[in-house]
This record gives C-alpha cells, sequence and structure tokens, in this order.
C-alpha cells in the first residue's frame, strides 16, 4: 500500500468524522496532534466559518495546525474551570475492540489525554493499519512521558512489569540525545505482550495482573502511572463519555481518571470507505 492511499484513507476518515459530529455552532473544540487531525481541521475549516468557535491545541504541532488554519486557538488552561469542550478529536496509533487506544507516537500523549478527558464528546480519527482487535497488535510499544531525571528508574521498574526492551525515544536524525516532549520531559517506548481485555481473562486467557506475563488494558495502564517519575501513559482506556459522566454525578462533567476512550473511531480503509467503531452502549 502506497502512502498516497493511506493519505486518502486518512483524509475520508477526517471528513466523515466531521460531517458526522462537528456542530458550526459549538463553543470550544479540542484538536489533537499528528498527521490525521490535519485532515479533521481541514474538513472542519471547510464546514464553518464560524469565528466564535475557539479551538484548544494539544500542542505546539498541534497549535501551527489551528493557526495556519486560520481557526482560533485558546490554551487549555486559559479554559474557565467548569467549561468542558463540547467536541475533540484526535489520532490514534492503535485501537481495539473496546476502542481503548495506544497514542503518543508523535510524544503529544499528556495534552492529548487533558484534552480528551475535558471533552463531552471524544472522536479518534485513523487509518486501516490501526484498527486491530488487541492493542500491541501492530503497534510495538507503549509511548510513555517520564521526568528527565528519572528514566533509569523507571526503565528499571518496566522491565520489571515484563517490558522486553523499553527504550528512551531519541532523535537521531534531527538532532543528537532524547526527544523533548512540548513539556520538556522525555518518551520511554515500551513494548509488553498484546494487551488482553476484560472478556479474555473471562476466558481464562491470563490473568492480566502481570504475575502470568499477561497484562489486561486498564491495569497495565495503572500500573505504569503508579510509577514515580511518570507523568502520563499512552494508553487510553477505562470508561468513555456517558459511562465517565454516570461515575462523577456531574452531568457533563467526568472523573480524571475516566473519559479517556473515544465515543467512535474513523477508520479510513484501503478501499476508501470509512469504518467506524463505536462505544457499546
Ligand atoms: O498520539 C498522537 C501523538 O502523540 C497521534 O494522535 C498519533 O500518533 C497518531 O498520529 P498520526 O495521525 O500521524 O498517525
Amino acid at each position: 500500500m502506497t502512502d498516497v492511499n493511506i493519505e486518502s484513507a486518512k483524509r475520508a476518515a477526517g471528513k466523515q468524522a466531521v460531517a458526522d459530529h462537528f456542530d458550526p455552532s459549538a463553543s470550544h473544540v479540542g484538536i489533537g496532534s499528528g498527521t490525521t487531525i490535519v485532515y479533521v481541521v481541514e474538513a472542519i475549516k471547510e464546514s464553518s466559518t464560524n469565528p466564535q468557535i475557539r479551538f484548544v491545541p494539544t500542542g505546539y504541532q498541534s497549535r501551527q495546525v489551528i493557526v495556519q488554519a486560520g481557526l482560533t486557538p485558546i490554551a487549555f488552561d486559559s479554559l474557565p474551570e467548569d467549561t468542558m469542550l463540547d467536541i475533540a478529536f484526535d489520532g490514534a496509533d492503535e485501537v481495539d475492540v473496546e476502542l481503548n487506544c495506544i497514542k503518543g507516537g508523535g510524544a503529544c500523549l499528556f495534552q492529548e489525554k487533558l484534552v480528551a478527558e475535558r471533552a463531552k464528546k471524544f472522536i479518534c480519527v485513523a487509518d486501516y493499519r490501526k484498527k486491530q482487535d488487541r492493542l500491541l497488535t501492530n503497534w510495538p510499544t507503549i509511548p510513555i512521558e517520564v521526568a528527565p531525571i528519572s528514566v533509569p528508574t523507571v526503565l528499571h521498574s518496566l522491565r520489571v512489569l515484563g517490558s522486553s526492551n523499553p527504550k528512551l525515544r531519541t532523535t537521531l536524525l534531527e538532532k543528537s540525545g532524547p526527544l523533548k516532549t512540548d513539556q520538556d520531559f522525555f518518551i520511554i517506548d515500551a513494548p509488553f505482550p498484546k494487551l488482553l481485555i476484560a472478556e479474555d481473562i473471562a476466558a481464562g486467557k491470563g490473568k492480566g495482573d502481570g504475575s502470568d506475563g499477561t497484562w489486561e488494558v486498564n491495569k497495565l495502564s495503572e500500573a505504569i502511572k503508579a510509577l514515580t517519575g511518570v507523568l502520563e501513559v499512552g494508553i487510553f482506556s477505562g470508561l468513555n463519555g456517558p459511562d465517565a459522566d454516570a461515575i462523577s454525578g456531574k452531568e457533563g462533567v467526568k472523573t480524571v481518571t475516566s473519559g479517556q476512550k473515544p465515543v467512535a473511531v474513523y477508520f479510513g480503509m484501503s478501499d476508501g470507505s470509512v469504518e467506524v467503531r463505536t462505544a457499546k452502549q
């Protein structure tokens, strides 16, 4: 499959996601990072010229995409405390059948998670390579953002958790040394075996707590997040929108630890079609 087909698949997914979910009367819209989100912004630009909409970026690249499209950015930390985003769009590196995602291929996972959790509706767009049954099928590692001073300790702890060869991400071509995130932190990419979901545990495919070498998605996310030095882990799991609202008890307000999962993922397929995976209600 050529890059041209992959780009067309991304564009088709972005266009369809915007047609289905973007409301031109929205006040605040989150915009993720990566190459696919560019097509979402392109489609938003085509569908609306409403100057009242404020777009919340998930990092430097995302802000540039917003500004270059002539849209108005607003920093995440300028949002009033009680203001939710009407919607957030973002890409993903891999998505499983439950809509759990791996994110952070572009090193923006921390701000992406902040924005996803703050959105009433979180929608992902991706090409067909990202559509898998389980996480870590095609995408090889979990991206983890860490404080620079903690790198050796976190690498060691990840090996103890069962990661075969976690590595500090470097920028070999552009600059020698580790890649720095928008927070001036580092990224560790940690391989693990394919991640289980609840039905795999029920079917006896493993304990999913690391003790037998298997991990369930949420358990691994929690175990990595608990390591001192870890700012954020690139697993977006747990509950999604409506369920998360129910847990917080306040309509339209999500808890901090849930609502990371999209309610729908749009996959641009190699034949030009778009497949949609939605959250089970
Ligand atoms: O999580 C991300 C950046 O941290 C991106 O959304 C993810 O890597 C997908 O990127 P692309 O659209 O280029 O495939």
